[in-house]
């Protein structure tokens, strides 16, 4: 078994021999030309719809030997407070979290209108906002603890927290998948986290922070640069670059059941739908844990957040939208589902070219 941990200083350490999350088998890619052959022998031009064909090759592989099914999507929106937010690295304060969880689960802002515009379930998940939120139907608690600590000044959360968080997720987007969920989508709100998500891209991608770093919700040139500041000053704290060490020192609990939920999805041969920056910089942390993981990530959208092009890079991905979204929520991952079952569909119930020529469909004219 790969070993996981570093023994990087100044972290707790896991023994070991604990376990890897789970276990995730690769696609078998010498599956891929015979997907290919299905799809050219279907009643259309070879190749003419295009980047949906591959997405049709990708849940093929995922499903096999069965048919993709594509009935019943679930966005889990995981919510969490950074103790980084207290360095003014976001034009929001950190009680935009909270404030933002109670209108999700009142179901009138931004993923439950583009959940319901794409049949799609919304799953909100408390991770470690800082407040005690009373039990409310629709939030489910899996809270680490009330915020993660300042990144620029210690690590955000233990390595213990890291794990905990992980495992939590896996567990719960195993159950829903085990309850029938086809198709999960990962996204999620805590003011702050774009500078916890450029720190890991930075140290995962090895890749300058400064083309990591980006205005979040919403920073003017100036925010920028001194979040930047910040960025580097919690970058030169610790030169941790093993997954999990890096997501316990720049957070945030949100990211960690992120990741979770990519490899719980995995493990249980489902696709999972990745949101804008926040959303990727998890699914790194998810594929450098397990690369076998990146076979079950689907790419929604393109982020105009600065760092996303980094993540997106590295993992290899070209996402199919790109709408100049930056609101994270899951939102993006929202207006892929409908793409994700049409390429299900392409598999599942679209005729063969040579029965149509033949004129066994259709009533004769
Ligand atoms: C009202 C509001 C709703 C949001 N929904 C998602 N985000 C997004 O913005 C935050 C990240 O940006 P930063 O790192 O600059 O704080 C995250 O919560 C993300 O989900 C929101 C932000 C705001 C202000
Ligand atoms: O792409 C995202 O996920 C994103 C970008 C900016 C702010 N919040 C989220």
């Amino acid at each position: 078994m790969r070993p996981l941990l570093s023994t990087h200083r100044g972290l707790m350490h896991a023994p070991r021999s604990s376990p890897p999350f789970c276990a995730i088998a690769p696609v078998d890619h010498a599956l891929e030309p015979t997907l290919r052959a299905r799809i050219d022998a279907k009643a259309k031009p070879p190749g003419s719809l295009g980047r949906l064909e591959d997405l049709a090759v990708q849940l093929g592989l995922i499903w096999h030997p069965a048919p993709p099914r594509a009935d019943r999507a679930t966005v889990f929106v995981f919510a969490a407070d950074h103790g980084l937010a207290a360095e003014s690295v976001s034009p929001y304060p950190a009680s935009v979290t909270r404030s933002m969880v109670r209108a999700y689960l009142a179901g009138c802002v931004g993923v439950n209108v583009l959940a319901k515009a794409a049949f799609t379930d919304l799953c909100v998940v408390d991770a470690g906002i800082d407040d005690d939120l009373p039990p409310c139907p629709g939030l489910i608690d899996r809270k680490i603890r009330r915020g993660t600590r300042n990144a620029s000044r210690e690590p955000a959360m233990s390595i213990d927290e890291a794990r905990r968080a992980i495992d939590a997720a896996v567990a719960l987007v195993s159950d829903a998948i085990d309850g029938g969920v086809d198709i999960v989508a990962i996204g999620e709100m805590g003011i702050g986290n774009t500078t916890s998500a450029a720190l890991i891209t930075h140290r995962l991608a090895a890749a300058p922070i400064a083309d990591c770093v980006g205005r979040g919700a919403g920073l003017d040139a100036a925010g920028v640069a001194h979040k930047l500041a910040i960025a580097e000053k919690a970058s030169a704290r610790t030169t941790a670059t093993a997954p999990l060490d890096v997501l316990a020192e720049f957070g945030g609990f949100e990211i960690a059941m992120m990741a979770g939920a990519v490899l719980a999805a995995a493990a249980r041969r489902r696709p999972v739908v990745i949101d804008g920056f926040i959303a990727s910089a998890a699914a790194l942390v998810a594929v450098r844990l397990h690369p076998e993981a990146r076979d079950y990530c689907v790419f929604s959208h393109r982020s105009a957040e600065r760092g996303h092009k980094v993540l997106l890079e590295t993992m290899a991905a070209t996402p199919y939208l790109d709408l100049g979204l930056r609101l994270g929520e899951g939102t993006g991952a929202l207006m892929a589902i409908p793409l994700v079952r049409a390429a299900a569909g392409i598999l599942t119930d679209f005729a063969d070219l040579s029965d149509v020529l033949a004129g066994t469909i259709g009533t004769p004219s």
